[in-house]
This record gives structure tokens, C-alpha cells and sequence, in this order.
């Protein structure tokens, strides 16, 4: 809908592999790219060790409550302490594994913003949608149920993720092309609700991004960067997805 891009924007979700090795290892050498917004989003208990780093961090993660009986979880105001200024929400990963369902990631995401954190809201498609050719009526649910539960404002204080579950951790990446038309798709439903709002918001790509692919994919209009998984627990390719990206 627009040509002109946004602050290109790239998210290293490192899932659950890391440790304390890694963290120094990007902590010393991960540069700053002035050009882009860069977000390492590592499990939750190295979130305080990176404090003090040049780029920004995230939680892959939170409650949708503030506190008390729930065993096992964390909070939004927790990671807000541990310094986070983001939480990637709705991943895939959650959604099937952990029966997030297209409401309770809603409330999550209404929790986030009330907490002054950005969420990353993940959507996108099993092989099997795709296949049937649903791909643009599964993604509007996901992001209509967010509509529904917080209002057309969250456009505006959110980045979006469209990660095709075929392309996780599979290396196979979606075409530039394929990627492009869900993206037009989205910044188009998202229109509707805030024109404006929806000609700024930031929309990534995840699914099988490396260095070699990431250029041609960042390339494409409605793409401003990346979720990177994989790829994000390297620091030579991370810092080359970073700089595909500026
Ligand atoms: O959050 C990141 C995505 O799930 C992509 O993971 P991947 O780059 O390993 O395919």
C-alpha cells in the first residue's frame, strides 16, 4: 500500500538454546547498527545480563497476569524490570505448543501495551492452510481477535511477525513473493482499522531468514525485517541479517 519503508527492524528470537557464553559473546560483539532497530530475545533468566548492551532485548514471552498463583510463569512488569522493551507474543512455538489460542494472545497483548512494552505479535499459517489455500482468512482471525480485544490503538504500539509455521526451523524460507503478499495483506487489514497507523507499523518476516536470503526478502515493500531464529544464535550471521536490513 506504500513504497515508502519504515525503520527497518530485526529480532534475534533465540527460543531455548543460549547460555552464559553466548550471552557475553553478543553482549562484547553484537555492533550497533544506527540504521536499525535491533532486539536480541533471549530465555528469560539471561534477560538482566544483557543490560547493558548497545541494542535492545525482549521476552519470548509473558503472562497475561500481573501477578500471583501461577506457577512457572513471568510477568510482564518482571521482564519490564529485567529491562525489556519488547516481548514477542502469539509465536507459533506457543500458539500449538503451549495452547495459546487467538483470544488469550489478545489479552496478552492488551497486558503488554498497558505495561509500556511493545509486543511482537506473530500470526501466520500451517502447511495444511496454505495447502487449502486459507492462508488470508487464518491470518485475519489471528489479527481480528487482537483487534477485538484492544481496539484499532494497538497497530500503533505494536510490530507484527508473519511467520508461515512451514518456514520455522525448516530452511525452507518463504518466496520474497509469498512473503510479499501476506505482508500487503496484513498492512491492508490493518488499514482499515488506522490508515495511518498501519502505513507505520513495523512488519517482519520470520521463517528460515539467513544471510544469504535475508536481502532479497527485506527488499520487498511491505517487509521492514526480520524474526530471526536459527540464524540469530550466530553472531557473524545475525550482524549480516542486521546490516541486509539498513
Ligand atoms: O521466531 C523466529 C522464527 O520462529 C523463525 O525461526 P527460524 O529462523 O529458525 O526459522
Amino acid at each position: 500500500m506504500t513504497n515508502s519503508k519504515r525503520r527497518p527492524f530485526v529480532a534475534g528470537n533465540w527460543k531455548m538454546n543460549g547460555s552464559n557464553e553466548l550471552v557475553d559473546s553478543f553482549s562484547l560483539k553484537l555492533a550497533s547498527n544506527p540504521a536499525v532497530d535491533v532486539v536480541i530475545c533471549p530465555p528469560a533468566v539471561y534477560l538482566s545480563k544483557f543490560s547493558h548492551a548497545e541494542f535492545d532485548i525482549g521476552a519470548q514471552n509473558a503472562s497475561e497476569f500481573a501477578s500471583g498463583a501461577h506457577t512457572g510463569e513471568i510477568s510482564l512488569g518482571m521482564i519490564s524490570e529485567a529491562g525489556c522493551k519488547y516481548v514477542i507474543l502469539g509465536h507459533s512455538e506457543r500458539r500449538e505448543g503451549h495452547a495459546e489460542s487467538n483470544e488469550i494472545v489478545a489479552r496478552k497483548v492488551k497486558a503488554a501495551i498497558a505495561a509500556g512494552l511493545t509486543p511482537i505479535i506473530c500470526v501466520g499459517e500451517p502447511l495444511e492452510v496454505r495447502e487449502s489455500g486459507n492462508v488470508f482468512a487464518f491470518v485475519k482471525a489471528q489479527l481480528d481477535a487482537v483487534a477485538n480485544e484492544c481496539g484499532a490503538d494497538y497497530i500503533k504500539n505494536s510490530v507484527i511477525a508473519y511467520e508461515p509455521i512451514w518456514a520455522i526451523g525448516t530452511g525452507k524460507t518463504a518466496s520474497p513473493e509469498q512473503a510479499q503478499e501476506v505482508h500487503a495483506f496484513i498492512r491492508k487489514e490493518l488499514a482499515a482499522l488506522d490508515t495511518q497507523a498501519a502505513a507505520s507499523v513495523r512488519l517482519l518476516y520470520g521463517g528460515s531468514v539467513n544471510a544469504a536470503n535475508a536481502k532479497e526478502l527485506f527488499a520487498k515493500p511491505d517487509i521492514d525485517g526480520g524474526l530471526i531464529g536459527g540464524a540469530s544464535l550466530k553472531i557473524e550471521d545475525f550482524t549480516t541479517i542486521c546490516q541486509a536490513a539498513s
